[in-house]
């Protein structure tokens, strides 16, 4: 089950059809998605969506009213039916969890597994989610809400077990890291390059989330939330944009060969984590001062292990698209 039928759903589609026989011969996984929740209902077909006539329309509740038109269905309420995953990929809203919260909370609360792209429900309400998964037993994923095709919590989860993590920063969204890179450079204009970034799909349907740099605020309270055990939301992040990065200031770093990037960072001390965002400038003994374009990167500073460092990961709707697609597949593979 699907909600939200936009632009990384619809590719998951197509990646899907794309790798049937791989999944099938490498995973033994063959899925039937039988539900997708637009803003204005629900298609419903028990024997599974026919997911080729559906991409020949867009996305959204229009493509989904047309596709039931084609096939002679009716749009209907929001329901849970026979299903095992959901898949919650409506528009973020960090400072309520807006429709993705209710949705992933009904999911769970119906035995559904998880896999969330969007950060809304994370953001706000961890830790109720984390207790309702557990009372129900079902298993969550959020590779797509936490920088997607860049390793995060995969690392956190797997390559990091039994390490204290000192410290966390990284460029967790693609959209700005686009921006400051084409500013850097090949002298576009901001406000250009958000243009293209927006064309591309990689920006939030409401960019000033990126701009404003709460999407990388979003993925980091994500990350500290769960590696430090905390409750922390949008409100206790202290988050500069880069609203006020002016070309003279790109020029001025470049000069210096520096880079300005807008930083996530995650400390831990005694009073517990702290998440701040801002502008940068990174000179180039910084590991991430190489992190152009969408890519995005991370750098974990731990005890036992010392620093390590993981980058690229694209922001762009295919890549997302396979974060989800190997959530899927670590949630089932081997069942
Ligand atoms: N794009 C990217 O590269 C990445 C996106 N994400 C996250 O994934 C999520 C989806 O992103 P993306 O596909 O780009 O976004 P889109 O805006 O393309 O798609 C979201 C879709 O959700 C639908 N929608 C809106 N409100 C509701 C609702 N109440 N119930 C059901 N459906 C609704 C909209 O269609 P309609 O209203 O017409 O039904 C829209 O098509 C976002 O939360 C984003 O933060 C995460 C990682 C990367
Ligand atoms: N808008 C985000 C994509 C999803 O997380 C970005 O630019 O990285």
């Amino acid at each position: 089950m699907i909600t939200g039928y936009g632009n990384v759903s619809r590719e998951l589609m197509k990646l899907i059809l794309e790798k049937e026989a791989f999944l099938n011969d490498q995973y033994g996984l063959e899925w039937r998605i039988t539900s997708i929740v637009g803003s204005r209902g629900m298609v419903y077909e028990k024997g599974g969506i026919d997911l080729l006539s559906l991409l020949e329309f867009g996305t959204g509740s229009n493509a989904l009213e047309e596709y039931c038109e084609m096939k002679n269905l009716e749009l209907l309420p929001f329901s849970i039916n026979d299903q095992d995953v959901l898949i919650e990929s409506t528009p973020t809203d960090i400072f309520t969890g807006g429709s993705g919260l209710a949705y992933s909370k009904s999911a769970i609360e119906n035995g559904l597994d998880v896999v969330f792209v969007s950060k809304g429900a994370l953001v706000n309400s961890q830790k109720e989610i984390n207790a309702l998964a557990a009372s129900h037993h079902v298993s969550l994923k959020f590779s797509g809400a936490t920088a997607a095709a860049l390793p995060t919590i995969d690392i956190v989860q797997n390559s990091l077990n039994g390490t204290v993590i000192k410290s966390i920063e990284g460029i967790l969204n693609g959209t700005t890291n686009f921006i400051l890179s084409k500013m850097h450079h090949e002298s576009i204009s901001f406000e250009t390059a958000l243009e293209i970034a927006i064309s591309q799909g990689i920006a939030e349907k409401n960019s000033t989330l990126d701009i404003g740099g709460f999407d990388a605020a979003a993925k980091a309270i994500i990350l500290a939330n769960n590696i430090y055990d905390q409750e922390l939301t949008i409100k206790d992040a202290e988050i500069t944009g880069i609203d006020d990065v002016a070309i003279k200031d790109i020029l001025h770093a470049k000069e210096r060969d520096k880079k300005i990037k807008l930083i996530a960072k995650i400390t831990k001390d005694k009073d517990g984590a702290k998440v701040k965002v801002a502008p940068m400038e990174l000179s180039s003994d910084h590991l991430l001062y190489y992190v152009d374009e969408t890519n995005k990167g991370i750098i974990f500073h731990t005890e036992e292990m010392g620093s390590i460092c993981a980058a690229g990961g694209a922001s762009n709707i295919r890549a997302t698209a396979a974060a989800v697609l190997k959530d899927l597949i670590n949630l089932y593979k081997g069942d």
